[in-house]
């Protein structure tokens, strides 16, 4: 892979301290982070304490860093690669998790002090005790109750991964999401308040009784490997690369801060993209500056634009969520993402009344996958683990080889169907990604709305449906049971698509005020009209069919019964209208066996109509002739409507070429020509008009008179001069064996000289005539090209040439 003029500028920056890099989704934000280890290992390594970290946040992504470049990645870097994954001093891959473990374990190796990490369980009882304890130091508050203790444990543990060690940096911290008290927060946390006090207090008694219990929390121990940090000066790093920073915690910043090693040639690299941030606990992501963990970022960041990973397609409808969220848009980091010339099947997306209708789906979907892509390309990504748990025990039962992705030890390489949770898949990318259960409830998660404030809960959701979306190389499929999601509705359905291969989009409903061709309906409050309207929107406005080729009820005559098809489309072939497409519509997931079957009889009483469709605006079939299954539909073509231009044919004598030549039925002057042959339209941009002055026993004029009444448009290349061209009306039968009959129109040049072969207008007995003009000797031969009409023989002397012809309109 070549990078870009960007990312190499990036992976070749000379270190200089801090920098940040903000990327969009796909824009090669990890793939820099690795190269940029190559280049720093090579180029800025050369003390004997030199030490480079790429630190990522979740685990899935660093197995993947591995796969990929283990995979991929070919010659020097090969070797490269294989430095940084096997046991070498000076490069380290790892996440931050197990890096702070490391640090937590030699706090307690140093300290003699051996905690457990915690239980759900036992948290929360000692989380009872401890509000218990300090309710009774604060009487008037209402926040120290039992019922908000999962709210208090959450709050306690954002505190500790704030890295807040004093009531008045709590006191006065900017508590986004959470002061103004909306949604599920039971209360307002305004800055210097009781509650707040309250709750700090609560916060180191809580601590306080875990530790004497001989328990910790996972935040408290980030806390503890942040103070060994502090505490030891060993092990640290020249260069550290954070990637996905956006998501990590202010302790954990301050602890990378903390093992980084300042030196002249040292480099510390924030690799970050806000619109990814997931984490409701994460530091910058929620749009807190860099001055805030210490560093100023003005002139010190790059910018990544361009996704790579996506085609234009997936990107777009992406961004749509993006775009209606102005909590995302106004934050300082956001980078609007531009696009890369890779286009590719707009997002699929498919409404279901049931799981198991979502499922057989699934099921019929990847089996009509596996001719292009194989098990391994494709990744079912739910947003809660039980959601992807079902559907992997149900896929098995149909045969189909699937498996949770374990992000400790995931298999990215079996041949099996990947199944991966929302916040797992973040970094990874499948060419084909089905993004299941987008449901109400579901995403926004409304287990989750207890905390945060709804609108920034509901753009953390966001955010992590946007990742979902942009994992996808090739193809994104997503999909709803029973309710969608808001977020479905925030996607701009022209983005969108019901079936790969087929342009149809999504149902969408319309209003009655709304309704088309009203007058034809029988019933506007059928149920099923809501679903006719939007096909006939859909066949108007895709594939482009104009109304009045439309009509509801079109009755067909079945023996002695007769019948009204649903919808049907005509065309005009050879100016006679014939039904083209019927359509069959059913009520808002009916189903459509019974109308499949509705159809085909319709279709076999009337053999013109060509093809037809059925739908419950769920479901979607088009059918061809013979009952076979199509993708789509055929697209709305100019010839289908009425003739509107008389079409000729134009025999050009001067090139021998022959033309199409056709001229508004209402404006002669509009014409358009093109090659019969290849069928090239003929640019008739500079043309002119020429009288047509009578048949061709009048001749050709001598004097040009001013008002004929006839003109006829042709293109200027077409004729030598404009005041002596004519047009003539063929009479005779003459020269029906060189193609002129009789009503053609014979382009004439006004001369008075032929040579042999030619067509020419000749005076014979005062009267004009058209022959072929051939010479011998003294004599001229004038022949017609009608076996019934013998050769005129006469001195070359006696013979007036009128005109020669140049061309002919059949
Ligand atoms: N210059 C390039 N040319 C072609 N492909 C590229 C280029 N840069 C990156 N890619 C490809 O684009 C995809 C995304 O790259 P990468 O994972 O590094 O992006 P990212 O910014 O880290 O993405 P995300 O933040 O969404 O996880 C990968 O498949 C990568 O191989």
């Amino acid at each position: 892979m070549k990078l870009n003029m960007e990312q190499r500028r990036i992976v070749e920056l000379e270190p200089s301290g801090h920098m940040m890099i903000k990327g969009v989704a796909g824009s090669g934000k990890t793939t820099v982070s690795i190269r940029r280890i190559s280049f720093l290992h090579r180029h800025y390594c050369h003390e004997a304490d030199d030490k480079i970290l790429l630190v990522t946040y979740n685990k899935t992504l660093l197995n993947f860093i591995k796969y990929q470049y283990d995979k991929f990645v070919e010659g020097e870097e090969v070797q490269q690669s294989e430095l940084w994954f096997t046991p070498n001093p000076e490069v380290e891959i790892t996440t931050i998790d197990s890096l702070m473990y490391r640090y937590y374990i030699n706090y307690q190796n140093r300290t003699k002090q051996s905690l457990q990490v915690a239980s759900g369980h036992v948290e929360n009882q000692i989380m009872l005790k401890a509000i218990q304890l300090v309710a009774n130091q604060y009487p008037g508050s209402k926040i120290l109750s039992p019922k908000n203790s999962s709210f208090l444990r959450d709050e306690v543990a954002w505190i500790n991964a704030c890295h807040i060690t004093d009531a008045e940096t709590y006191q006065n911290i900017d508590r986004i999401g959470r002061a103004t008290g909306g949604g599920g927060t039971p209360q307002k946390l305004l800055k210097n308040s009781e509650v707040r006090a309250a709750i700090f207090d609560l916060m180191e008694t809580f601590n306080h009784m875990l530790m004497q219990e001989g328990f910790i929390t996972f935040k408290q121990m980030n806390l503890l490997a942040l103070q060994e940090a502090q505490q030891m000066n060993y092990g640290k790093y020249t260069h550290i690369i954070i990637d996905e920073s956006q998501d990590l915690t202010k302790v954990q910043l301050d602890f990378l801060t903390c093992i980084y090693h300042e030196k002249k040639h040292s480099s510390i690299m924030f690799v970050a993209d806000n619109t990814q941030s997931i984490y409701s606990q994460s530091w910058l992501g929620k749009g807190r500056p860099y001055t805030s963990i210490g560093y100023d970022m003005s002139g010190k960041s790059r910018i990544l634009t361009k996704n790579y990973r996506t085609t234009t397609e997936i990107s777009t409808a992406a961004y749509d969520l993006i775009e209606c969220d102005a909590n995302i848009r106004n934050n300082v980091d956001f980078v609007k993402p531009s696009l890369i010339d890779r286009h590719g099947h707009p997002p699929i997306y498919r409404f279901f009344m049931t799981s198991d209708g979502q499922l057989s789906y699934l099921v019929g979907e990847i089996n009509s996958l596996l001719n292009d892509y194989s098990y391994s390309d494709i990744c079912i990504v739910g947003r809660e683990k039980r959601l992807i748990e079902s559907v992997c025990s149900a896929l098995a039962e149909y045969g189909l080889p699937s498996e949770i992705l374990n992000a400790s030890v995931p298999d990215f390489e079996s041949d099996s169907i990947k199944l991966v949770t929302m916040h797992s898949i973040k970094g990874l990318e499948f060419k084909v990604i089905f993004l299941i259960d987008l449901n109400e409830g579901i995403i926004p998660n409304d287990r989750l709305y207890d905390f945060d404030d709804e609108d920034t809960f509901d753009s953390e959701e966001r955010k992590l449906l946007y990742v979902g979306m942009t994992r996808a190389n090739e193809l994104l499929y997503m999909s709803s049971v029973r309710k969608p999601s808001k977020f479905i509705k925030e996607l701009n359905v022209e983005n969108l698509r019901i079936k790969r291969d087929c342009k149809l989009k999504p149902f969408q409903s319309t209003g009655i005020q709304n309704y088309q061709l009203v007058d034809q309906i029988m019933d506007v409050n059928a149920k099923e009209e809501v679903v006719r309207q939007w096909l006939l929107k859909e066949l108007q406005q895709t594939y482009k069919y104009p109304l009045e080729l439309i009509q509801f009820e079109y009755p067909v005559q079945q023996f002695s019964r007769k019948g009204y098809v649903d919808l049907v489309v005509s065309i005009y072939v050879n100016g006679e209208k014939i039904p083209y497409i019927f359509a069959e519509v059913k009520q808002f997931g009916a189903g459509i066996e019974d109308a499949s079957l509705q159809l085909k009889s319709y279709m076999d009483v009337v053999p013109k109509v060509r093809y037809g469709i059925v739908t419950d605006a769920l479901e979607v079939k088009c059918l061809d002739r013979e009952g076979g299954t199509l993708n789509d539909l055929p697209p709305f073509q100019p010839q289908f409507l009425p003739e509107t231009r008389g079409r000729r044919l134009y025999w050009n004598l001067k090139n021998g070429k022959k033309y199409v030549y056709a001229a508004d039925l209402e404006d002669n002057e509009d014409i358009e020509v093109s090659d019969a042959e290849n069928g090239l339209y003929v640019d008739c941009d500079s043309k002119v008009m020429i009288p047509v002055v009578g048949n061709v026993a009048a001749g050709v004029p001598i004097t040009v008179h001013e008002q004929y009444v006839r003109e006829l448009c042709v293109p200027l290349d077409w004729i030598y001069a404009k005041q002596d061209t004519f047009a003539l009306i063929v009479t005779g039968d003459s020269m029906i064996n060189a193609g002129i009959d009789k009503g053609d129109q014979v382009i004439v040049h006004r001369q008075n000289t032929a040579s042999n072969g030619d067509i020419v207008i000749a005076i014979i007995d005062q009267e004009a005539t058209m022959k072929k003009f051939m010479l011998m000797g003294d004599s001229v031969l004038l022949i017609s090209e009608n076996s019934s009409y013998e050769p005129i023989q006469m001195k070359r002397e006696d013979v007036l040439i009128n005109g020669k012809v140049i061309g002919v309109l059949k």
